[in-house]
């Protein structure tokens, strides 16, 4: 997949100069108070300012929510020509989203947010129903993608065909009561016949897993791939973004850091005490008491159970989903165009533990998982490695449950 690039060239005096690094895509400069992909791309990035921007004294909004990508790269060409009118190459929305589940609670607002991104071209949303509406809508944003609807069966390859990454929301989401496995019976088959549609119309795709339980569905697409023999493990993800932003906003708030510079890595699965945050690893360091630990870690990973007793019945998060998978799909989306620093933690097929699939940080490129975080899985605390152990036997019957699913009715060659 080549990354295209225009050369949008801005010329920049030094210091005002971050506050002009709006996107000159013709579509994007009305967009409210104008829409700014740099901006959006900042939101979603997690990463800080380049400290040489910030100390040349530029305070305007624009320089603090800039993309530390498109920064970098303006740091970097000014630093190798020492000079101060700098230039700009604006990344060209070119790639391809499909969003599987599209008008369901997370498919719409993900919908959304994804139409936002000034890298996508095209963004195709399926559903079973109800999703003309939705892409009706959301084609009268101006901004850069063509919005494309498929409802059924029968316009799923269409769909699917040259997309880059694909994005899949569709299934039941709990109610009180239930766990994320209670939903495996009607979403295991959901995920199942989805996948195969992407193995047959864009094996080469980023798959992005959403539907519950993850644990277990990341190991049925993973199955159905191998039988129709175009698994690649470095292109497969299960979403685990959500349990990052609720850690990154919920030790923010505990320990009164600035949100956009928490960040803490979280490990294992996607279901209770699988999810495992490793808050001895967060960044900026800082230290909690024992009780701390126990209190953020147990909230973490009840913070699903915490949405779904709000909604009394009316679903679990779509909102915050939306937002999480939309920063993981930009993340992809960077890495395809050739940003070198991009890292999400994701659950993947993975050697970390003796566990065939894993959540943990990775390092995304071109072709998917490019490398292992293996920083973050060092020197774990007590209560880590305590909790680490504890989690492997319900992760392990969760992976196995969803593979023996896919052997019991192996699909058609
Ligand atoms: N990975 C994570 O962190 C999270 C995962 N989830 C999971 O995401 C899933 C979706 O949640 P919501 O959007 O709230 O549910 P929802 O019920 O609001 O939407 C689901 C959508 O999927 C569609 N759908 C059903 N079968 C389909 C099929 N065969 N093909 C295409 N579309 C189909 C429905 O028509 C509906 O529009 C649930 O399984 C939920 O548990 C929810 C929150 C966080
Ligand atoms: O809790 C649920 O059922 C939905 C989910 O996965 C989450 O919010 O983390």
């Amino acid at each position: 997949m080549a990354a295209a690039t225009s050369a949008t060239a801005l010329s920049i005096g030094s210091t005002a100069c971050v506050g002009s690094i709006a996107t000159s895509h013709a579509n994007s400069k009305s967009f409210g108070v104008r829409f700014n992909s740099s901006n959006y791309l900042r939101r979603f990035s997690g990463l800080k300012a380049a400290s040489s921007i910030d100390s040349e004294g530029d305070t305007s909004f624009l320089a603090k929510e800039s993309c530390a990508s498109i920064q970098k790269s303006f740091v970097s060409r000014a630093q190798k020509r020492n000079q101060r009118s700098w230039t700009y190459v604006q990344p060209q929305a070119s790639y391809k989203v499909a969003v599987l589940g599209a008008a369901g609670g997370i498919g719409q607002p993900l919908a959304l947010l994804v139409k936002m991104s000034p890298l996508v071209s095209a963004l195709n949303l399926y559903d079973v129903a109800n999703v003309k509406g939705v892409a009706a809508d959301l084609s009268h944003c101006n901004t850069p993608s063509q919005v494309s609807n498929f409802t059924g069966d029968k316009e799923l390859a269409s769909c699917l065909k040259g997309v880059n990454v694909v994005v899949i929301p569709a299934g039941v989401p709990r109610k009180p009561g239930m766990t994320r496995d209670d939903l495996f019976n009607i979403n295991a088959s959901i995920v199942r016949s989805l996948v195969e549609a992407v193995a047959d119309n864009c094996p080469d795709a980023f798959i992005h897993i959403i539907s519950n339980p993850v644990n277990s569905t990341v190991p049925i697409a993973a199955e159905i791939l191998k039988q129709k023999g175009v698994y690649d493990p470095k292109k497969l993800f299960g979403v685990t973004t959500l349990d990052v932003v609720r850690a990154n906003t919920f030790v923010a708030q505990k320990k009164n850091l600035r949100l956009i510079d928490v960040d803490v890595p979280v490990i294992g699965g996607h279901a209770g005490i699988t999810i495992l945050p490793l808050l001895s690893k967060t960044k900026p360091s800082v230290t909690f008491t024992d009780e701390e630990v126990q209190e953020l870690t147990v909230r973490i990973q009840n913070a699903g159970t915490e949405v779904v007793e709000a909604k009394a019945g009316a679903g679990s998060a779509t909102l915050s989903m939306a937002y999480a998978a939309a920063r993981f799909v930009e993340s992809s989306l960077r890495a395809f165009d050739g940003d070198s620093d991009v890292y999400e933690c994701s659950y993947v097929q993975s050697e970390v533990t003796e566990l065939p699939f894993f959540a943990s940080r990775i390092k995304l490129g071109r072709e998917g998982v490019e490398a292992v975080v293996k920083s973050d899985l060092e020197g774990f605390t007590k209560y880590e490695e305590k909790a680490l152990e504890a989690l492997k036997p319900e992760l392990k019957a969760s992976i196995e449950k969803g593979i023996n699913f896919v052997h019991k009715q192996p699909v058609a060659a």
